[in-house]
């Protein structure tokens, strides 16, 4: 993708299978939006191939829109509707996409329930607080049962119980429903919990690509294991905690205490290929290591 001379998306590659569930990850200016917006057909690109469900996004018919799902970054429109109404609008439009396996739109009461708003059915959309107008942006983005799932910082105003409830809600799309999902986060807690696979975007690149252990485990490379012993305090760092372990039993067994065996987080994973990009260093030679033990 390129904006007047500058590219922002350079050989972005890769691939999402039914069902997944990705996060794409990356620094503000990255290209996460632009990338899905790419991919949502609301951008064309300059270069390059892109297929969706099987369709060039830049010539996708309303019959491949249908089966899709948005929630935008920031959606600020239908102030004066009220809940229940909206999605009842917006949700007649699926009915004439409802298939024998899909049923199209979902029923609104059952949505409202399953993003919690129920309480508010009734209310006007200018009237809701932040979270409750995001927790509206996802229903709109689900009311048509989309197979594939595009969704930009979704839980940004979520409450700590509404963000739970937000993930349990993915991982039923995505388990029960077969809904493949691709969403951007800041979150780097959230993608651990929600993403099958993690894709690293940084400088217009995907810097990364793997499970958040697999990009624990080959970027950072040890963990570190704490325990206490004899009145001592210890820690040590191994490349192979299961082995380090199992030999501090056998040779100290009950006289063990207090074990610990903490793996470089994500954040520290992503911090670490994040600045090695930027600092035009080993980004481009990590993420060649990860795709080859990719496979
Ligand atoms: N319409 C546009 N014209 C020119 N440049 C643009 C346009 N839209 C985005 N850009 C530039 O493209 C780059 C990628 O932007 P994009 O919004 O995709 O990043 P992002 O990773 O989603 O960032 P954020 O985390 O801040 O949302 C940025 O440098 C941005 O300034």
């Amino acid at each position: 993708m390129r904006y007047g001379t500058k590219d922002v998306l350079d050989g972005v590659s890769f691939t999402a299978r039914h069902g997944e569930v990705l996060a794409l990850l990356g620094p503000n200016g990255a290209g996460k939006s632009t990338t899905i917006e790419i991919l949502e057909g609301f951008r064309m690109r300059s270069a390059g191939e892109v297929r969706v469900l099987g369709v060039d996004p830049g010539r996708g018919d309303e019959h491949w829109r249908a089966r899709l799902g948005v929630v935008l970054q920031s959606w600020r429109d239908h102030g004066k509707w009220r809940v229940r109404e909206l999605l009842a609008h917006l949700g007649s439009f699926y009915s004439a996409y409802s298939t024998d396996r899909i049923r199209r739109p979902w029923d609104v009461d059952d949505l409202l329930a399953t993003v919690g708003l129920t309480e508010q059915a009734r209310q006007r959309v200018s009237r809701l607080s932040g979270g409750q107008r995001r927790r509206l942006d996802v229903a709109v983005g689900i009311v048509g049962r989309p197979e594939l799932l595009f969704l930009d910082e979704p839980t940004v105003g979520f409450d700590p119980a509404a963000r739970r409830e937000f993930h349990d809600l993915m991982h039923r799309l995505a388990d029960l429903d077969d809904t493949t999902i691709l969403l951007t986060t800041h979150d780097l807690d959230e993608a651990e919990k929600l993403a099958d696979r993690i894709l690293i975007l940084s400088g217009g690149r995907i810097i990364a690509d793997g499970s958040a252990d697999e990009l624990s485990r080959r970027v950072a490379g040890e963990a570190e294991v704490r325990w206490t012993q004899g009145g001592g305090r210890f820690v040590h760092a191994t490349a192979d905690a299961t082995r380090f372990v199992h030999d501090l039993f056998k040779q100290y067994g009950d006289g063990i205490g207090e074990l610990e065996v903490r793996r470089a987080s994500l954040e520290d994973t992503y911090m670490t290929l994040v600045y090695e990009q930027e600092s035009g260093g080993r980004g481009d030679a990590a993420a060649h290591a990860l795709e080859g033990k990719n496979g």
